[in-house]
């Protein structure tokens, strides 16, 4: 495994005492690209601070490559790219500059350096924009700046926080793409994000954190098969009476899985059957169909189930 966290705990003590990260245990394998699913204040950006030697653990252990993080920081800090939450370029310099600084303070040759520094920014679509200042890029290419410095050593593991915070669509799937060219390098990524698509998308598995914990880990299709439906009926009703009367008659419906009983009404979980929304409306004539919707199943949907909340509460 290229990155081990064992028994993770972060406390910090101050007038409020807050657990940050409340026993976490994951593995991530060489070559995956790993994502932490959580609202903010979940914890992420905690774990990727002890990971990537920023913070100090209160209890638990993390190795990125076999090595010790709080034991040994400098010889992590080699296998380590990091991309936090915010533009942490260096406003003075060019972009050229930014990265290759970035390889002369890992200890390459100038040489090396403005060798690397080209390739990279050719790779990341950069070359016209070499002696730009940070403060003349989108948000979009400052993040692919970023990204590009961040592996300029050639780190095995990169460590990503929200790196779509803040971009326009666009902006996003081109990250998403940049992200997927690091798999062909053999890079591994560890990503943060509270935007449920982003984990779809771009990761091959994904733990779902909440309050500091893993509530549950595995591939995107898995954890929304977990939900045994395809699609969601979201059904907004006028009267509620005898709602259980019509909770048991949507349950005898051909292809439904299971139905939730809800403050404005129901929600339907149903494999997609033919005529099925036809028979919903049906038999939500006596209580007065006032709107209805109907989604995907998602890892919001995951998240819903698992807290009672949705990711942007
Ligand atoms: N330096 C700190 N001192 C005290 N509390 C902190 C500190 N850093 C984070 N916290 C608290 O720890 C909890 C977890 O924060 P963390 O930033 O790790 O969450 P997150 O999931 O990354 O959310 P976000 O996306 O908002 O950063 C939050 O309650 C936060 O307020």
């Amino acid at each position: 495994m290229i990155v081990e966290i064992a028994g993770l705990q972060k406390v910090y003590a101050g007038k409020q005492r807050v657990v940050a990260v409340d026993g976490i245990d994951l593995c991530v394998r060489p070559g995956e690209i790993y994502g932490l699913l959580g609202p903010n204040g979940a914890g992420k950006t905690t774990t990727i601070s002890i990971c990537t030697t920023r913070a100090l653990p209160t209890v638990g252990k993390v190795h990125i490559a076999g090595v010790d993080v709080v034991a040994n920081p400098s010889l992590a800090r080699i296998h380590i790219g990091v991309v936090p939450q915010y533009n942490t370029l260096d406003r003075g310099c060019t972009i050229f500059e930014n990265i290759y600084f970035h390889c002369i303070y890992f200890g390459s040759s100038r040489g090396d350096a403005k060798a690397r520094t080209e390739q990279l920014l050719a790779q990341f679509k950069l070359s016209e924009r070499a002696g730009a200042y940070p403060s003349q890029l989108s948000g979009g290419l400052a993040q692919r700046v970023q990204i590009a410095r961040a592996i300029a050593h050639r780190p095995k593991v990169l460590f990503l926080d929200e790196p779509s915070a803040g971009l326009d669509p666009q902006s996003r799937i081109a990250m998403w793409d940049a992200v997927r060219g690091l798999r062909e390098e053999g890079i591994t990524v560890v990503l943060t994000t509270h935007y449920m698509e982003e984990a779809d998308e771009l990761c091959d598995r994904v733990a779902i954190i909440d309050h500091g914990k893993i509530l549950v880990e595995d591939t995107p299709a898995a954890l929304k098969a977990s939900i045994g439906a395809q699609k969601i009926y979201a059904l907004d009703l006028k009267s509620l009476e005898n709602l259980p009367v019509l909770v048991k008659a949507l349950e005898g419906l051909q292809g439904v899985t299971r139905v939730e009983a809800k403050e404005t009404g129901a929600h339907v979980y149903a494999h997609g059957a033919d005529g099925l929304l036809a028979e919903i409306v049906l038999a939500t004539g006596p209580y007065g169909l006032r709107d209805l919707t109907i989604s995907e199943t998602s890892l919001e949907t995951v998240f819903i189930r698992l807290t009672g909340r949705d990711l942007r509460e």
